[in-house]
């Protein structure tokens, strides 16, 4: 598998310098949406004195992240945090940026990372909670180091569903949610996305020792029976 994700990655350099280009273009709709400063202490202050415990939820287009995240949040008290989710209720809220998200969004393209960390940061701070499923980021590097950087916070644990393309797709178009990017047109740039913007990321928590890769074939219930030791190991969250 690791082999594959190398592979998949060094297809980055063909891809990289018209993607970035396209996020240098996109970013400035977003410019204005950029202003805050950092607040966070690593100490966790923001988080009414517990330090966070945080695990990125990762995987592509339909591997079943959301899923898995509903069972982790009976089974383990986590607040789940979907970067997807917090940005289509922008769209629905019709705030100054709702237009540009959803263009971006019908594009299979990826939000500029200032508009997303903003949201996910948003919510950790207004919430009683201190542990975390942010599930659907970081989709890129440029996504986790924003977060570093904005958050001064680091994941503990990164979870990986590994799921093949063809049943992401299948998946996908039969989740019947109304989605605008649940279609074949866009799944198709989702997923060239995915492999060339958010295996780099797989990757690197992986060279850091913080990656658990579930394989996402199976029933959910057969799913949820790998991620749970990764949780199970952590007494304090059992509920
Ligand atoms: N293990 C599974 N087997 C078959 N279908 C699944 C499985 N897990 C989730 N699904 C279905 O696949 C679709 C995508 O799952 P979802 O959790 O939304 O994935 P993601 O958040 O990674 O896009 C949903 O319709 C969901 O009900
Ligand atoms: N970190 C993120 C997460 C999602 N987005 C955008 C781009 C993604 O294609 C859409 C949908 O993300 P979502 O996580 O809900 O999608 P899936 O559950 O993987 O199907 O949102 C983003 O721009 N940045
Ligand atoms: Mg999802």
């Amino acid at each position: 598998m690791w082999r594959r994700v190398a592979s998949l990655s060094s297809l980055i350099s063909s891809k990289r310098s018209s993607t970035l280009n396209q996020a240098a273009y996109s970013f400035k709709f977003f410019e204005s949406f950029t202003t805050e400063t950092p607040t966070q202490g690593k100490d966790g202050r923001f988080f009414k004195g517990k330090t966070p415990f945080i695990t990125f939820v990762l995987g592509g287009p339909g591997s079943g992240k959301g899923t898995q995240c509903e069972k982790i949040v009976e089974n383990f008290g986590f607040t789940h945090l979907s970067a997807g989710d917090l940005l289509r209720r922008e769209i629905i809220s019709n705030t100054e940026y709702g237009a540009k998200i959803l263009d971006t969004i019908k594009e299979g393209k990826i939000v500029p990372s200032e508009v997303t960390v903003k949201l996910i940061r948003k919510e950790m701070e207004s919430s009683d909670n201190y542990k975390f499923l942010i599930d659907g980021f970081p989709r890129s590097e440029e996504n986790r180091i924003a977060f570093e950087r904005i958050t001064e916070a680091d994941p503990d644990i990164v979870l990986f569903f590994d799921c093949p393309e063809e049943e992401m797709v299948k998946r996908v178009l039969n989740r019947n949610q109304g989605r605008v990017d649940d279609n074949i047109d866009t799944i198709r740039k989702r997923l060239k996305i995915f492999e060339s913007l958010n295996l780099p990321v797989v990757n690197y928590y992986s060279k850091r020792g913080k990656l658990y890769t579930i394989n996402a074939v199976g029933t959910a219930d057969e799913i949820f029976e790998q991620v749970r030791p990764v949780f199970a190991a952590h007494e304090e969250f059992s509920t």
